[in-house]
C-alpha cells in the first residue's frame, strides 16, 4: 500500500494484504557499485553520504547493525516488531543461479532467521524479480524464444535452487512484468513532483539536478556520464532512465510516453512502495548493488514520497570470489559454479556453515579445500553429538565429569552467541563459541573401561546437545544426513 504524499498507486493483489500490515511514515542516507548493470563507475558529489540520517523510532531489536547509509553500526530499530519490513533485490532471471547468488541469499537468510528466532521480529520480506531487462532480451533473442518464457524458466530454476539451499522463500515475490501499471503510476508521481521528465523519443529520466545536494546519501557519487551515446536525449548526462522507449522488435508495454519498459532501478522503488508505502525498515543486496542501484532507488523513493528518509537500514553482503581471482563470481563474466553442480559435491548445510565462518559483509574466497575444511568441522559437531548421546544412553563409559564446569560453559556460550548475533550478526564469533563448547564437552567425554568409569552426568550433556541443535536449527543447519 502506498502511503502517499505522492500520487496513489493501485496495490497489487499480493501486496494488498501484507501492505496493510506495514505502515508508518518514515524516513533515511552509503555504497559502491556498478553502472547501468556493469561498470563500477561514478563521480563524487557534494553533500553526500551518511549525512543527516534520522534514527527511526519504534521497536529496538537489541541488534547493532552495520548500516551502509551511515557506515557504522546503528541500533536496529524497526517501526513494528510484528511486521518488520524488508525489501530484498532479487535475481535477474536469464541464466542459472551460481554460488555468488547463493552466498548473498544464504547470508541474508541466516540474518533473517536470527532476527526472527533470536530477536523476535516478524519479518515481512518482499523480493523483486527482474523478469524483463536487456540481458534477458538479448539471451532470449539468441535462443529464439520469448523473453517471458526465458525469464519464467529461470525464475522457477532460481526458486528450486534456493529451496535446495534451504533459503526460506520471501513472504512474497513481486515480478516486474506483473506490476507495470503500478510502475508507470510511480513514474508519473515522480514527474508530478518535479523530479523526472519525458523526452520526445519516449524515454523518461530522473532529473538528478532536481535533487540538489540530496543525491548521494549512500555512496556519495553520481552516475558517470562517460560512455553515454552522443545522441542522448537526457537533459544532463548523469540522469538515469525510469522508462526506456522500446527498440524495434523489443518486448514493450504501452505508457503515457509511448511503448517501452521500465528502467531497472525504478522497479524496486515501485515494488517496495507497493508493499510498504513510504517507509522501509531494511533493504538488502550484494555490495555491487549499492551504486548506482540502491542510490537511485533512494532518490526515486524520496522524490515520490516527498520524504526525508525512505529506507532506514541498507545491508550489503560481500562478494564471493573463486580463490585467487580478482573478479566476483558472475554470470556475465562466465566464471561461475552453478548451485546445482556445487550440490552434487557438498550439502547445503556445509555451504551454510561456510557462509557463517565469515562476516556477511566480507568478501569470501571459494575453494574446494575450504569447503572440505568446513565439512570436517560439521562432522566434528555430528560426532560430538553422537558421542554425547552414547554417553547419555550409558553406552560410553567415561571418567567422572566436571559437571559444574560444563554447566557454566553452557551458560556462557548462550550469552556469547546471543551477544555475537546482536553485534551485526557476527556469525564467525557465534560459531567459535559453539566449537569451544564442543571442545570442552569432548575433553570430558574420554572413554575409559567400564570398571574405571566415574559417576554419570547425563543431564548436562543432554542440555548441551539440545542447545547445539537449537543453535543449528536457528541458522538453518540440520545434523541429520551429514556424512
Ligand atoms: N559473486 C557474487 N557474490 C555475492 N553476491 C553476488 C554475486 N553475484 C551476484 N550477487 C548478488 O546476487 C543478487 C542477484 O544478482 P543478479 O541476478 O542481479 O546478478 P547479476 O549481478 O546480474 O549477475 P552476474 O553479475 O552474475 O551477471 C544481487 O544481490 C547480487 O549482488
Ligand atoms: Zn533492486
Amino acid at each position: 500500500m502506498l502511503r502517499t504524499r505522492g500520487p496513489r498507486l493501485p496495490p497489487t493483489d499480493h501486496g494488498l494484504l501484507l501492505g496493510r500490515l506495514c505502515r508508518r511514515l518514515f524516513p533515511p542516507a552509503l555504497g559502491l557499485g556498478r553502472g547501468e548493470r556493469g561498470r563500477p563507475t561514478g563521480r563524487p558529489v557534494s553533500g553526500g553520504r551518511g549525512r543527516g540520517w534520522l534514527q527511526p523510532t519504534g521497536h529496538d531489536t537489541g541488534v547493532q547493525v552495520y548500516n551502509s547509509l551511515t557506515r557504522r553500526k546503528d541500533p536496529l530499530i524497526v517501526a513494528n516488531a510484528e511486521a518488520a519490513s524488508w525489501y530484498s533485490c532479487g535475481p535477474t532471471v536469464y541464466d542459472h543461479a551460481h554460488l555468488g547468488h547463493a552466498c548473498s541469499y544464504v547470508r541474508f537468510d541466516i540474518i533473517r532467521r536470527i532476527l526472527t528466532k533470536v530477536f523476535g521480529c516478524n519479518v515481512v520480506m518482499v523480493m523483486g524479480v527482474t523478469d524483463v531487462d536487456d540481458k534477458i532480451i538479448k539471451r532470449a533473442n539468441e535462443m529464439n524464444i520469448s523473453p517471458t518464457s526465458l525469464a519464467s524458466f529461470y525464475e522457477e530454476d532460481f526458486k528450486q535452487d534456493m529451496a535446495a539451499l534451504k533459503v526460506l522463500p520471501p513472504t512474497v515475490y513481486l515480478r516486474v512484468t506483473e506490476n507495470i501499471p503500478q510502475i508507470i503510476s510511480f513514474i508519473e508521481g515522480i514527474i508530478a513532483n518535479g523530479h523526472a521528465y519525458s523526452t520526445q523519443k519516449g524515454n523518461v529520466y530522473f532529473d538528478l539536478k532536481s535533487r540538489g545536494d540530496k543525491y548521494g546519501k549512500l555512496v556519495g557519487v553520481a552516475p558517470d556520464p562517460v560512455g553515454e551515446p552522443v545522441d542522448s536525449d537526457k537533459r544532463h548526462l548523469s540522469d538515469f532512465a525510469l522508462w526506456k522507449a522500446a527498440k524495434p522488435q523489443e518486448i514493450f508495454w504501452t505508457s503515457p510516453w509511448g511503448n517501452g519498459r521500465p528502467g531497472w532501478h525504478i522497479e524496486c522503488s515501485a515494488m517496495s512502495s507497493l508493499m510498504f508505502g513510504g517507509q522501509l525498515d531494511l533493504h538488502s543486496g550484494g555490495i555491487d548493488l549499492a551504486f548506482p542501484h540502491h542510490e537511485n532507488e533512494i532518490a526515486q523513493c524520496e522524490a515520490f514520497h516527498r520524504c526525508k528518509q525512505w529506507g532506514n537500514y541498507f545491508l550489503h553482503s560481500g562478494h564471493l570470489h573463486i580463490k585467487g581471482k580478482e573478479e566476483k563470481m558472475s554470470k556475465s563474466l562466465k566464471n561461475y559454479i552453478t548451485i546445482k553442480d556445487f550440490l552434487k559435491k557438498f550439502s547445503p548445510d556445509v555451504f551454510r556453515l561456510f557462509c557463517m565462518r565469515s562476516n556477511y559483509r566480507s568478501a569470501i574466497d571459494y575453494s574446494d579445500s575450504s569447503m572440505q575444511d568446513t565439512q570436517r568441522l560439521l562432522l566434528g559437531v555430528t560426532s560430538f553429538v553422537e558421542d554425547a548421546r552414547a554417553y547419555m544412553r550409558g553406552q560410553l563409559a567415561c571418567a567422572s565429569v566436571r559437571e559444574d564446569q560444563l554447566w557454566e560453559r553452557l551458560a556462557d556460550t548462550k550469552v556469547a552467541v546471543k551477544a555475537a548475533f546482536a553485534d551485526d550478526f557476527d556469525t564467525p564469533r557465534a560459531v567459535d563459541a559453539i566449537m569451544s563448547l564442543i571442545h570442552h564437552g569432548n575433553r570430558q567425554l574420554k572413554a575409559v573401561t567400564k570398571e574405571t568409569a566415574g559417576p554419570r552426568s547425563p543431564a548436562v550433556f543432554g542440555a548441551t546437545v539440545s542447545y547445539i541443535e537449537q543453535f543449528l536449527e536457528t541458522v538453518g543447519i540440520s545434523l541429520a544426513n551429514q556424512q
